[in-house]
């Protein structure tokens, strides 16, 4: 399906979601479209420049795409972990709403025929029980996910009026936590599990993990995420909304042990429940994915901490 087609990947540079997609998409033969590429930012793209066609633009400012591109997948964002959603939430609101109207009427515009919007599990209300996809808009996300997240509600409905006036077909993905290669590792701006490997692997003593152990995520490995979502592209058309989550559950304490006995840490951590937490438990609901595409995940979490931890060993420490 993607084999010599042309496929835009916004975030494709240097982002996480972006460049592992644009990694598998060249792989599966597609000619791939990112902004202008600085060779040395990344590993991947070190190896892999001459492979890509760089197209010079900002959608935080400016709407403009040339024809001929067959597929978008949307992935770039102003995106970051528990840090910013309790410091500053705000911060995740404006630029979004900017690069995201952009993208979608540019890619409309210029007669893309499926764009994937890469939403995010934030947009759900704080249920107890596992989020459906038909849930997003039952209640008001809750805390300080109340902005982001409706700036998420609002480019998915603006996606959603994007194919009834154009007719461009739109995937809608809402992830659950992934992680893997090419996540930031900031330890500050990170998100949970990039930040614990990056403490745990310079064997910080002792190591502060945020919070309490008892928070509950739903973390899928990249690749697995990368699947989901192509198999969703490939089996569904017109406008669809799909969690792709890897359907178990973890705490961050089970994280911490985890990560502490693969990266064989000899010293001493623990909880601070004084430093940024968000909301307790997000639990996501598979079945649709798992009904209709057939998808379940096929790396366990030890597997997908252990490739993470040898990536992140070889690529950055
Ligand atoms: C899907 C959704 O995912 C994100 O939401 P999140 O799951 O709350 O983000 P997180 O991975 O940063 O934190 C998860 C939990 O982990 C705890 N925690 C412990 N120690 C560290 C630590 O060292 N760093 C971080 N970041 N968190 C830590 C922390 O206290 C928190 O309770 C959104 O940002 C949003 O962008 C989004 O779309």
């Amino acid at each position: 399906m993607f084999n010599g087609k042309n496929v835009y990947i916004s975030g494709g540079r240097t982002g996480f979601l972006g460049t592992n997609f644009a990694k598998e998409l060249l792989s599966r033969g597609a000619k791939v479209y990112v902004q202008s590429l600085h060779k040395d930012k990344q590993s991947f793209w070190k190896a892999n420049t001459e492979n890509v066609t760089e197209i010079i633009c900002d959608f935080s400012k400016s709407a403009e795409l040339p024809e001929g591109i067959d597929y978008f997948f949307h992935c770039a964002a102003h995106t970051s972990g528990a840090h910013e959603m309790a410091t500053n939430p705000v911060a995740q609101i404006t630029e979004n709403v900017f690069i995201n109207s952009h993208v979608l009427d540019a890619a409309a515009k210029a007669k893309v025929k499926k764009f994937v919007f890469i939403s995010s599990s934030a947009v759900y209300p704080e249920y107890e029980r596992p989020l459906k996809e038909e849930d997003a808009f039952l209640d008001d996300p809750p805390g300080n996910y109340f902005g982001p997240a409706w700036m998420k509600r609002y480019s998915e409905k603006l996606a959603e009026f994007y194919y009834k006036w154009y007719g461009m077909e739109i995937l809608i993905i809402r992830p659950s936590n992934a992680y893997g290669p090419y996540s930031s590792f900031d330890l500050i701006a990170s998100h949970v599990l990039p930040a614990l490997i990056r403490k745990f692997v310079e064997k910080q003593n002792p190591i502060e993990v945020w919070g309490t152990p008892d928070v509950v995520r739903d973390f899928i490995y990249i690749d697995d995420f990368v699947r989901g979502v192509l198999l969703a592209f490939e089996k569904t058309s017109g406008f669809e909304v799909y969690n792709i989550a890897a359907g178990s559950l973890q705490t961050i304490g089970e994280a911490v042990e985890n990560i502490s006995e693969l990266t064989h840490y000899d010293g001493k951590y623990s909880f601070n429940s004084t430093k940024p937490m968000t909301i307790k438990q997000r639990k996501i609901d598979n079945t649709k994915a798992l009904n209709v595409l057939n998808f379940s995940s096929k790396i366990s979490f030890r597997e997908g901490l252990e490739k993470t931890i040898n990536w992140y060993k070889s690529t950055l420490s």
